[in-house]
């Protein structure tokens, strides 16, 4: 690193002073901390934790304050860039946050396009401890370094590039120091756009979209805070395994949740489904069938109302009721405000008779006569009250209603599909799958509009059924969403094989596609071995061109697994061991016979809470269900019984879809271990 040594001290002092600056600036703000801390108290428990989180990171040595430097135009001001603003005492910034405007060129100025920038510093650090810095000229003619140079004509930078490789411990961190340039472009897009970011595995998808949200609160603080940031993901062991990113980047503001946590208040899920069923469930149809169904509710008045008052008794004939329900109805609300309306609407009407007989009444007296037993019973015999789940099991158990709603949408074997062949005595003994969840969520909608959050970002989203996308699009249809995926990825029945239905059952048909390409996970062998199965499970997709410099060690044998398992106390960096679902109580035997320490990821889910600080991630070694391998990654993997992963899916595709995603977790080296032979979709290996 050729940093002169006085400077690398200006530095080391600079550094120092940005330390005690921001010491000063907590202890401020922890000054106001004590003012506030009465309104949120009892915020809820996962934010307190966070903050906590924030707090030591905060106060944590060991995370560099910044990590690059800009020098701007003719005067040559500089700017460090960190996570975060720190100031002097005079307010003059000493430290700008990376998500700053000035920011910007730090990661996307090339010789090409300098824009304004006449150098780029990025700084080497060990522990916290700043060891050294990189120069790189953007305009001068100096700039032909020597060294390799990028193809942007871009300078070698052994920074960035020991920062790529850089071993895996824990849960996932930011890459705030060295965002690519492809990738800041969808960091910083408008917070109106709704994207689509498709990536092959280990391009950033996942990294990307916490950056973004991390963006986005900071440029629209007030707005997103008060209408709130949400990252969705498949399940919660993949929510542990990223929850530390956002905080370390500063931002306690957004929450975490599965699909099955955010409709899980409608009822627990107690049951699952064949995969045919739930596919139907999920279909975009069922939505139509859901509406017709709440709405046949409404039945066309044939009675007067008699409203009695005093000695008068006031009336609303049947023909003027119908009328009411008629411009309702016109009006597309929901269905609970369209019954309050009625009850209005009636009352109205009365109201307007006594004002003829010369009494002048005001707003207060038409909220009395909605209120009246004769209006409200009037109206909830035209226009009844409707429950998310006794409407579903009413649909789910009698195939006469079910016929009525779902005529001309589905087709009658799909109807006999749906009905429960023992249907459960009442609503409230049913056991409700994450399919019918997410049902009983769109009829809570029909009946009473979902609050929109200002953004979602939604992680692996080609695995999404129909119904699922549209539970999440409700919860912005004011706000925008960052979609993220990779339809090669897609191993659930219903999932989407075209980014532009994503964005129509989403709501969102503007949205619009970005594709990532440069792998910063996988090693070049490792691609390549996973790759040969992309034109059976994904044809039009291309595999991601590897940025790693190390190529990987990729070792498939058939020896027996206990004597792989041999090496694995040695390996530097996090171990995962992938296999079948359902061979983890035996390898877990394996494991404990031969005295490894190990975690299991997805164990204990159920009695985990957000504040739970314990990772499964901490371990060294992880034993991983195929099943939850999705969106991880590892510094070594061992994929135990190739085969049983392929056979354990529904169908073959699924299975080698399911297989890709875990051949793409490694970092460093991957070993194929296996018994029976190779799903022929691999082509020709010779195993060891
Ligand atoms: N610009 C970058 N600099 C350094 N590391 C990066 C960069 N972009 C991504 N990475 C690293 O690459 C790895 C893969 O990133 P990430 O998990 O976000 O990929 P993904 O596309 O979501 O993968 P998958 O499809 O498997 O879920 C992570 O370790 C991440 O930190």
């Amino acid at each position: 690193m050729p940093a002169d040594v006085s400077e690398l001290a200006q530095e080391r002092e600079f550094l120092a002073e940005a330390r005690r600056q921001l010491g000063r600036m907590r202890d401020r703000v922890a000054a106001l901390d004590g003012r506030y801390a009465g309104d949120r108290v009892s915020a809820e428990v996962l934010e307190a934790a966070l903050a906590r989180r924030m707090e030591q990171l905060t106060d944590d040595p060991e995370i560099p304050l910044f990590f690059g430097r800009i020098t701007v135009g003719e005067d040559a001001e500089t700017f460090h860039i960190g996570r975060r603003h720190v100031s002097d005492p005079d307010g003059e910034p000493m430290v700008v946050d990376w998500r700053a405007p000035v920011s910007t060129p730090f990661y996307r100025a090339t010789p090409k396009e300098p824009m304004g920038i006449t150098d780029r510093r990025r700084y080497g650090f060990a522990r916290g401890h700043l060891t050294g810095f990189e120069d790189e000229p953007l305009t001068r003619a100096d700039r032909t370094a020597d060294g390799p140079a990028d193809l942007d004509g871009t300078p070698h930078s052994e920074i960035l590039e020991a920062e790529i490789e850089r071993p895996r411990t824990g849960p996932m961190r930011d890459i705030v120091a060295t965002i690519q340039p492809e990738q800041d472009v969808i960091v910083r897009m408008p917070l109106e756009r709704t994207l689509v970011v498709q990536g092959a595995p280990g391009t950033g998808k996942t990294a990307v979209g916490l950056h973004r949200a991390a963006y986005l609160l900071y440029a629209h603080r007030e707005q997103l805070t008060r209408r709130g940031v949400l990252v969705v993901g498949p399940n919660k062991s993949f929510l542990r395994y990223i929850r530390d990113v956002l905080p370390a980047l500063g931002e306690i503001h957004a929450t975490q949740a599965t699909i099955e946590e955010l409709v899980g208040n409608h009822a627990p899920v107690r049951a699952t489904e064949p995969a045919g069923l739930g596919t139907l469930k999920g279909d975009g149809r069922m939505a139509a069938v859901l509406r017709r169904a709440v709405w046949s509710h409404v039945a066309t008045p044939e009675d007067t109302l008699v409203l009695p008052r005093g000695s008068f008794r006031w009336r609303v004939p049947a023909y003027e009721a119908r009328e009411a329900i008629e411009q309702i109805r016109a009006r597309d609300v929901r269905y609970a405000l369209g019954a309050a309306q009625l009850r209005h609407a009636l009352a109205h009407r009365v109201l307007v008779q006594i004002e003829e007989t010369g009494d002048a009444l005001d707003d207060r007296a038409w909220d009395v006569l909605a209120r009246t037993k004769p209006v409200r019973d009037y109206a909830a015999a035209v226009w009844p009250a409707v429950e998310p789940r006794r409407l579903l099991f009413r649909l789910l158990s009698d195939p006469t209603f079910l016929a009525e709603c779902a005529d001309g949408i589905l087709s009658e074997a799909e109807q006999r599909l749906l009905t429960w062949e023992r249907p459960p005595r009442a609503a409230g003994s049913a056991r409700w799958t994450t399919a019918d969840l997410v049902l009983l969520d769109e009829l809570a909608d029909l009946l009473d509009r979902t609050e929109s959050l200002a953004h979602i970002v939604v992680d692996e989203a080609q695995d999404l059924s129909a119904m699922m996308l549209r539970a999440l699009g409700r919860r912005a249809a004011t706000g925008s969403l960052t979609v993220l995926g990779d339809l090669a990825q897609a191993t659930t029945p219903w999932a989407s094989s075209d980014w532009s239905d994503v964005l129509a059952h989403l709501a969102k048909p503007d949205g619009h596609v970005e594709q990532l390409t440069a792998g910063f996970r996988v090693p070049a062998d490792v691609i390549d071995l996973a790759a040969r199965l992309l034109p059976s499970i994904a044809p039009g997709l291309e595999p991601p061109t590897a940025v790693r410099r190390a190529r990987g060690r990729l070792t498939i044998t058939t020896a027996p697994l206990d004597d792989v398992l041999v090496g694995v106390p040695a390996l530097e960096g996090s171990v995962g061991l992938i296999v079948p679902d359902a061979a983890v109580p035996h390898v877990r035997g394996s494991l404990t016979a031969v005295g490894l320490t190990f975690a299991v990821v997805g164990e204990r889910d159920d009695e985990r809470d957000a504040a739970d600080d314990t990772s499964e991630f901490d371990a060294h070694l992880d034993l991983v269900p195929a099943s939850l391998a999705k969106g991880l990654e590892f510094d070594h993997v061992v994929l135990h019984d190739p085969a049983g992963i392929v056979a354990a899916e529904p169908n073959h595709a699924t299975g080698l879809r399911r297989l890709y995603v875990c051949l793409t977790r490694a970092v460093t080296s991957l070993v194929v271990r296996h018994a029976d032979d190779l799903p022929p979709e691999l082509g020709r290996v010779t195993s060891a």
